[in-house]
């Protein structure tokens, strides 16, 4: 008895009511988008459960994949079967048999969302775990622990067997929460709050500062490395790369140096604001977290924020530096963001940045300069390139199939 097919279960999609249908037809777009390259794997949505029939593809891969699609609470491989008593346990027995090892325990989950079947659920639990004792050698019963747990969803269609439940990745859809901005630094802390993004259902795209030849073609490989780590994910992510030179040379002219990096932040949120509005995106997400460093006291965001009203999306405001940590090295950005090489921002760091910058400051040290002409030439010269996941790696799950 092999699984046919994999069972989908949406977890936080069934809280959105009306919008229900519009997160279920992004997840399986994104599932598509994911699993292209297998020919006639047939997708099923229905409002409760989504199925991927194999159609004779290899589901171990398919399994990997769909572990980072978001808006997945759980998944299964699994069998379909006819709601008939003999059938079912026939494939019951087949099933378990295949993904039993002698020695182990087991126990019988049963959900009936299909009110109208015969029987209820503890007697199905029962008629099956009967007709597993009887039929298997030696086997016991652990309802609390089981090695092997025997789960049959009875709906209306049919009813679907599986031993596997395999935790999915969480959240929403991405897409279905809309586009924003992340600014992509080359460090450990802005790939997370993309990452995070992402997860509650935003599609992102990256906008990184470059300031040649203070910083290092290597320096911006890193961040295309970094963004095709999230593209990994999202099946796509557009970098725009912003030429800072300029505008950071006329900062260290115009600007008193302790206020040179409340500046510098201010344009750079300018300048991502102008291409959020070239690029349809409603949000500007960004890596702070609160008292980390001179530019991410609350005085400091204070100051920052006044250039604009879009929303600031920090994920990480809340988080300890070792809680990201963890979180870099899960999605596999912490590597990247450690290379040595230098940021716009590290290469013009004042000496004794302001740690509680007063906004009418740094408005009044601004406005000797026009930074508008500044702000639309680097937004004119922004390079953009679209980066695409590489091939994903195969691991586990080979032996469910
Ligand atoms: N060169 C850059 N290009 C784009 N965004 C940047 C750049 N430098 C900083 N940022 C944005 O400003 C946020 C705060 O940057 P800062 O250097 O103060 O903090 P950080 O803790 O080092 O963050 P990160 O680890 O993301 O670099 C970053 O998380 C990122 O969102």
């Amino acid at each position: 008895m092999n699984y046919d097919r994999i069972l989908i279960r949406y977890g936080e999609l069934s809280l959105k009511g009306k919008n229900r249908k519009l997160f279920i037809d992004k997840l399986k777009k994104n599932i598509k988008r994911v699993l292209r390259d297998f020919e006639n794997i047939q997708i099923e949505a229905s409002r409760e459960r989504m199925f991927i029939l194999l159609n004779g593809n290899d589901g171990s891969e398919i399994v990997n994949r769909l572990k980072s699609i978001f808006g997945i609470q759980s998944f299964s491989p699994a069998v379909k079967v006819e709601k008939d008593l003999e059938k079912m346990k026939e494939t019951a027995l087949a099933l378990f048999q295949k993904n039993y090892k002698p020695g182990q325990t087991f126990k019988i989950t049963t959900k009936r969302s299909d009110k109208n079947f015969f029987m209820r659920t503890n007697e199905i639990n029962h008629t099956f775990g009967s007709h597993l004792l009887q039929n298997v050698e030696g086997l016991k019963v652990n309802v609390k622990n089981p090695d092997v747990n025997l789960l049959i969803e009875v709906r209306h269609e049919a009813a679907y067997m599986t031993c596997e439940t395999i935790q999915g990745a969480g959240g929403l859809p991405i897409g279905s929460s809309g586009k924003a901005m992340l600014m992509l630094s080359g460090g450990i802390d802005s790939p997370v709050a993309g990452y995070l993004s992402m997860k509650r259902g935003l599609n992102i795209e990256a906008v990184h500062f470059y300031s040649p030849p203070f910083t290092s073609e290597r320096s911006k490989q890193k961040v295309i490395d970094l963004t095709e780590k999230l593209a990994q994910i999202s099946g796509g992510v557009t970098l725009h790369i912003v030429p800072f030179t300029e505008i950071q040379q006329l900062i260290q002219q115009t600007i008193p140096e302790n206020y040179s990096m409340t500046t510098t932040r201010r344009l750079m949120l300018r300048i991502t604001d102008e291409i959020r509005k070239k690029r349809d995106g409603l949000a500007i997400i960004t890596g702070e977290s609160l008292g980390q460093v001179a530019s991410q006291t609350l005085e400091s965001m204070y100051a920052i924020n006044d250039v604009t009203n879009t929303p600031i999306i920090r994920p990480l405001i809340t988080m300890d530096k070792t809680e990201i940590i963890d979180i870099a090295c899960d999605i596999d950005t912490f590597d990247i963001s450690n290379r040595p090489y230098e940021d716009c921002c590290t290469v013009f760091v004042p000496s004794s940045p302001k740690t509680k910058p007063r906004r009418d400051k740094v408005r009044h040290f601004e406005s000797n300069t026009d930074y508008e002409p500044l702000i639309a030439r680097a937004v004119e010269n922004v390079e953009k390139i679209r980066i695409k996941p590489q091939s994903s790696k195969q691991e586990l799950f080979e032996d469910l199939f």
